[in-house]
Parts: structure tokens; sequence; C-alpha cells
């Protein structure tokens, strides 16, 4: 038999409800409805399957106030987080949302309607001190106080919701496992001992180890239970992640683990986080919770700091062991001895031994840079699928963006570096000359500042698309102006590196070799608002490169970009 629930009932609202389940779709369909963003659909599904039994609803002020003050809900029962629906006056206004109104809750991104609230009350939280008290600090270093003051609603609506549906999920769907679903598993495999293991980062050799240990120790099996729904931001996506996950399945005994995906919005809220955790993992059957070092730590505050000391998570825990209803397993890190080629807690250490470790950005660095991850850190198959989601530098997607006059030799200059980046292979390239982009892409539009500003903004977008799958991108249009060529680098730079080539060869230069006669026909009046003749060019300030097809040619200023593009690695022949 699974771990009984917290609060002592499962509160599976979707099987609760499921009898009623036609009469509330119609009656959602009448109702003025709420469209909810990422964070409260992740905390509405683990309201509507239990995972957050005892709630059946987002919190009122009493039981809000109970978790900030004490960890307590108004029955009593301990809770460390407050579950709350935030809002806007605006919404609440237009809704109509007061004391007794039933409003629909609806999934933006399908549209669905997923629940009624009944409302019971609407109250202003004193955010400054929810920061204090919950996270320790009121300092927007911490995400999820920089969510409180930027991201949620001024207002907290509380009431219980009616179920209508389950959220809809197209990605791993048979690994996620409501706590009744994952009850039933338990059950079936006949386990009535099990340890939950956290997790919002990749799994290697060490976690491994961690989680055997845990189990031999309570002689249990093992829940692996990764967060799939919000985690800290710059995570490794849980794409990548569910897939190591998978590949590091086989590597327990036999049949010894389970997998199962957890769609929670985490806080990173160390302590307070810590006792959630372990309430959510029982409420999904788990007997035994793993709590390590820094459990759910945010990271430093604006002062350098850590927010949280390293064992304070598992304090938090111990405080509330005899009512928490699972036993929580506190763990040392793990530590590499490559003497005896074994992992092993760090307080379990002999004095003088020698120890080997990777850190996280280590990892990522090495990822970045394709160099070695050895096996004595992580498993093959696991590197392999990290290998897939972080190619290295040769492999990477980049985008080299030359802006000047139009005859600047900025045309030449792309064409020629096309076909050098072809000639060298290893990526597919793309050229978006301003002349292609202005039949394929910008037909309609015109050269007022608007427009050739639109422009600019179709090309970063396009090149953002292709660096992200891999490629190498060669754009050179006029972009007279800096607004939107730093719109440009920064749509680029959340895929890949950006080059901006300023080709800066003057403009009596370019008017004098232009032997299309566009600038005469500009300076005859024939062409109106033409860039350097009576519209102007903001010069870069921050070019990464200057080029100057007066003084220079083309094969050098190919030249010097290919040097560029070396110096950071993206031309390396591995
Ligand atoms: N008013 C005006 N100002 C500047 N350029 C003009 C203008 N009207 C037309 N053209 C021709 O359009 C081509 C440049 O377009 P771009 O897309 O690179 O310009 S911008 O970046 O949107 O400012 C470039 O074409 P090509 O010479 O074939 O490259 C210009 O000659």
């Amino acid at each position: 038999m699974a771990n009984p629930p917290h609060g002592g009932v499962l509160k599976d609202l979707i099987a609760r409800d499921a009898p009623r389940r036609k009469e509330l779709a119609v009656e959602a369909e009448k109702l003025p409805a709420i469209v909810l963003n990422e964070r409260q659909l992740c905390d509405l599904e683990l309201i509507l399957n239990g995972g957050f039994s005892p709630l059946e609803g987002f919190m009122n002020q009493k039981d809000y106030d109970g978790v900030v003050d004490n960890n307590r809900l108004a029955d009593g029962n301990l809770f460390s987080i407050p579950i709350c629906l935030d809002l806007d006056k605006a919404t609440i206004d237009e809704s109509g949302i007061k004391p007794g109104a039933r409003v629909t809750l609806r999934d933006f991104r399908d549209d669905r309607n997923l629940a009624i609230i009944t409302v019971d009350d609407v109250y202003q939280p004193d955010k400054h001190k929810e920061a204090k008290e919950v996270f320790g600090a009121d300092d927007e270093a911490h995400p999820a106080v920089k969510y409180l003051h930027h991201t949620a609603g001024e207002y907290y609506v509380g009431g219980k919701v009616d179920a209508i549906d389950r959220l809809m999920h197209y990605d791993y769907v048979a690994l996620r496992y409501s706590p009744a679903e994952l009850r039933l598993h338990f059950d079936k495999l006949g386990w009535s001992r099990v340890v939950a293991f956290q997790t919002r980062n990749p799994m290697h050799r060490a976690h491994r180890e961690l989680t055997v240990r845990a189990a031999r120790a309570r002689q249990a099996n093992v829940l692996i239970h990764p967060v799939v729904g919000l985690t800290k931001p710059g995570d490794i996506d849980h794409f990548t992640r569910v897939r190591v996950y998978q590949a590091l399945l086989p590597r327990y005994p036999n049949g010894m683990a389970v997998l199962g995906l957890l769609p929670l919005a985490m806080r990173m809220g160390g302590p307070r986080e810590a006792i959630w955790h372990a309430i959510i993992r029982k409420n999904h059957g788990a007997t035994h919770f793993i709590v390590g070092r820094d459990h759910a730590g945010p990271g430093k505050n604006s002062q350098g700091q850590d927010f949280y000391g390293p064992y304070d998570a598992q304090d938090a825990v111990e405080k509330y062991r005899d009512e928490l209803g699972i036993e929580v397993v506190p763990f040392q890190q793990m530590t590499y001895l490559p003497d005896t080629d074994e992992y092993k807690p760090k307080d379990e250490l002999e004095k003088g031994i020698r120890t080997s470790d990777i850190s996280g950005t280590e990892l990522r660095s090495r990822l970045r840079t394709g160099r070695e991850i050895p096996e004595w850190f992580s498993y093959p198959e696991v590197v392999r699928v990290l290998r897939e989601s972080h190619p290295p530098r040769n492999k990477q997607g980049f985008t080299v963006f030359l802006t000047g006059y139009q005859n600047s030799g900025k045309d030449a200059i792309a064409r020629a570096l096309n076909v050098t980046l072809n000639q060298q292979g290893g990526r597919s390239v793309s050229l978006l000359l301003g002349e292609t982009v202005r039949s394929e892409l910008s037909s309609e539009l015109g050269f007022s500042k608007d427009d050739r500003n639109k422009n600019i903004m179709r090309i970063g977008f396009v090149a953002s698309e292709l660096t992200r799958a891999g490629a190498a991108v060669i754009a050179a249009p006029i972009a007279p102006f800096e607004s939107s060529r730093r719109y440009a680098r920064e749509t680029v730079e959340k895929f890949g590196s950006f080059y901006l080539v300023h080709v800066s060869t003057p403009l009596e230069y370019c008017e004098k070799t232009d032997r299309r006669g566009i600038y005469a026909k500009a300076r005859r009046g024939e062409i109106k608002g033409f860039t350097g003749v009576d519209d102007p060019y903001e010069a870069p300030t921050k070019a990464d490169l200057v080029v100057n097809l007066e003084q220079s040619n083309v094969r050098t200023a190919v030249h010097q970009i290919v040097l560029l593009l070396e110096a950071e690695g993206l031309l390396d022949q591995l």
C-alpha cells in the first residue's frame, strides 16, 4: 500500500467531478473566463489531480495568511508555499469576480476550459511580507520574488474548483503519472516503500549512486520524479532532461526504479520548497524523499551571497519530521574517489582522500566546446543525449550581419563569405541579401524609417530561427538604424552568436563606383529618401568588425570574418 496522502484523502478532483463533467462543461461556456498563464496552469494541474492535497482550489486569505506566517493551512495542515490565483484589477472587474461568483479557468495554449472556481474571497497580499517570510528575503535576485513583484497580479482570488478536464499534453504523455496513477502503479509492482528523488537537472553517475544508496538504506524502490513544469531560468530544457533520464534508467538494477514526470512550477524556495516537495511526493504515494545539499536553491542574492545555507532545507524538513508523514532521507553531496573508482557522500570521506568533481558550469563548458566528459562522471548514453542538444561550437549556428551603404561592398563580401563557408562544409549556409529579402519577405514595405525597421526585424527573426537550427546565416541589408540592428542581435543571440560587421566604405566612394547609376538616380530625385543622399545612416558604435573597401578588398574582408569566427571556435574541424 502506498503512503496515505497529505491530510488523509487524495483530492483527485478530476475523478471526484467526473460524473458532473458534462454539466460543468456546459456551465463553463456561459461563465466569464480567465485565461491562465503557464505558472497558474502548473498549479491548477496539481490541484486538479491531487498533487497538492489537501488543497481543493486556490488559497483564500485565511489559508494564505496561515501558510505565509507559519506554514499552516487554516485547518492546521502543514503547507509551506502559497498557491494563489493572482490577477490584476482590470481582469477582476471585467470578469465580475467577487465572493460567490463562478468563473471558468481556461488554458492559454488551446483555449480549453479546465475548471470552474467558486470565488471565496478577493484579497490584496502584502507581497513584501510574502517575499520575506516565504523566500527569506525581499530581493529580486530571487526568481520567485522577481515573479511576485513583476509578473503576479496585485490581487489573489481564493476559492475551491470544480474539475472539468485534465490538461492536454503532447510530450512524454505515458510518463506523466497523476498521483492516483502512480499509486496504482506502485500497487501493481508490489512496492510498499518508495524513495522519491526530485530533480531539475540531468542525472549522472553521482545521482544514480545516491538514489541507489538511499533505496538500499531504506530497503525501498526508487521514484525518479523530475520537474517538467517550470524550473529555474537557464536550466536545461525538459525535453533533453527526460531523454537523459530515459537513457539512465536501464543503469538501475532490474526494475528497481520508475520514472514519472511532475508538472510542477518550482519557486526555488529552498527550505520552504523542500517541505512542499515532500508533501507533493507523499501525495504521489512515496514513503521516503531525498533532500540533498542546497535543495531547490535559487543561487546568489543581490549581495552575492547564497540565499540559503547548504543544509537549511534539511533542517526545515527535520523540524516537521513527525507530521510530514513521509520520511526524509538527507544526503550530503556525492563525490567521486578516483583511487577506488566509487562515489561516496562527502561526510563519509576519510581525511586526505583524493576526490574529483565536475561542476554544472564546467559540464556546460565541456558540452559547448566538445571537450571530453569522462566515464567516471556520466554514462556514455547520457552524454550522447546531452551532446545532441548541446552541439559543440563547430556545429552551432551563428549570424554574420553586414551593414553599410548601398554599393559599400557588403553584398560582394556576403556572397564571397557564402562561398567560403560552403567550401568549408559542416553547416548549411543561408544568404539573406537586402534585395532578396526585399522581394521575398518584405515586398509590401517601402523605405520609411518604420518600414526599414520592420524589414530588419524580419531579417532578425529569420536569422534567429536559422541560427537555432544550426545554420550559418549571412545577412546584408543596409540596416541604417541602430535600434533595429540591436533588435536583430538580441533575437539571434537567444540561439547563437551574432557578429555585426560594419562595411564602412565612405559614401563618396560608394557613389563614385556605382556602375548601376542608383545614386545618380537618387541625386536626380528619381528615388526619394535614399540612404546617404536624403535619408540618414547611423554608423554602428559597437561593431564586431569594421571593414572599408576603399582601403581593403573583398578577399581580405572575408579573411577577417573567417578569423573572427575561427577565434570563437565556430570553424573548428573536430
Ligand atoms: N529609398 C531607398 N533607400 C535605400 N535603398 C533603396 C531605396 N529605394 C530602393 N532601394 C534599394 O533597396 C535595396 C536596399 O534595401 P534594404 O532592405 O537593404 O534597406 S533597409 O535595410 O531596409 O534600409 C537596395 O537595392 P540593391 O541596390 O539592389 O541592393 C537599394 O538600391
